[in-house]
């Protein structure tokens, strides 16, 4: 039975528990990072990442957050390197927001939020899918990008220039020729820890690697993200803002940085 889920007050993060028992579990995300206390392994290799724009496919309104899916049926859009062992291929990749400019960051950085945290969803190929990949501890692999507020983010506005058809819950279009790298900052340094999926089912099955340079966007294109809805065709309006889970306990987890 599949039970919904949202980020309102009889739906939202504080009451998943109720559905989803792995809310309470000893490995869940996201978490507040507090880089005194990442620890420097010189052994964690450089981030090797490699996407082909060809095999950006759609984009859809999935009532959460909105999300672009990429073709993942050949290692044309990977990630290797850095914390993982073997190939994860692209999935999606999705954002989180708030509905104003001092929240909408899951991931925090000593207590300080952003307004915009971007999501990069890979899985391993040693399993046969993604839905394989899933609740397996060494399944997923996301990267995690801040934006903070600044000059209008270029490489961005053709994502958000797609918004507007697929404002409703549900909704999706067609959405090719893009690159997600041109998301990224100019610098790949990251911390890494083992965590989870910070939206039910909340399986901990991903290795998480959140970039310490964060990437810009501007208020306009702010608004942009705030003008989707949660809610479908015909229901009442609800703005599509607030989709973050709040930081977890780290529970002993570990830390690692990439860089010193
Ligand atoms: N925000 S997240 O990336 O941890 N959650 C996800 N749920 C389904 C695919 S990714
Ligand atoms: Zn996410």
């Amino acid at each position: 039975m599949s039970h919904a889920w949202g980020y309102g007050p009889s739906d939202g993060p504080e009451t998943w528990a109720e559905n989803f028992p792995l809310a309470s579990g000893p490995r869940q995300s996201p978490i507040n990072i507090v880089p005194k206390e990442a620890q420097f392994d010189p052994s964690l290799k450089p981030l090797k990442i490699r996407y082909d724009a060809r095999d950006a496919k759609g984009i859809l309104n999935n009532g959460h957050s909105f999300q672009v899916d990429f073709v993942d049926d050949t290692d044309s859009s990977t990630l290797t390197g850095g914390p993982i062992s073997g190939t994860y291929r692209l999935k999606q990749f999705h954002f989180h927001w708030g509905a104003s400019d001092e929240r909408g960051s899951e991931h925090t950085i000593n207590g300080i939020t952003f307004p915009c945290e971007l999501h990069l969803v890979h899985w391993n190929t040693k399993y046969a899918s993604f839905g394989e990949a899933a609740d397996k501890p060494d399944g997923l692999a996301v990267v995690g990008v801040f934006l903070k507020i600044g000059a209008a983010n270029p490489k961005l506005q053709k994502v958000l220039d797609a918004l507007d058809a697929i404002k409703t819950k549900g909704k999706q279009n067609v959405f090719a020729n893009f690159d997600p790298k041109t998301l990224l900052p100019g610098s790949l340094d990251y911390w890494t820890y083992d965590g989870s999926l910070t939206t039910p089912p909340l399986l901990e099955s991903v290795t998480w690697i959140v970039l310490k340079e964060q990437i810009s966007v501007s208020p306009a294109q702010m608004a942009k993200f705030r003008s989707l809805l949660f809610t479908g065709d015909g229901e009442p309006l609800c703005n599509m803002v607030d989709n973050f889970r709040p930081p977890q306990l780290l529970k002993g987890r570990r830390v690692r940085a990439s860089f010193k």
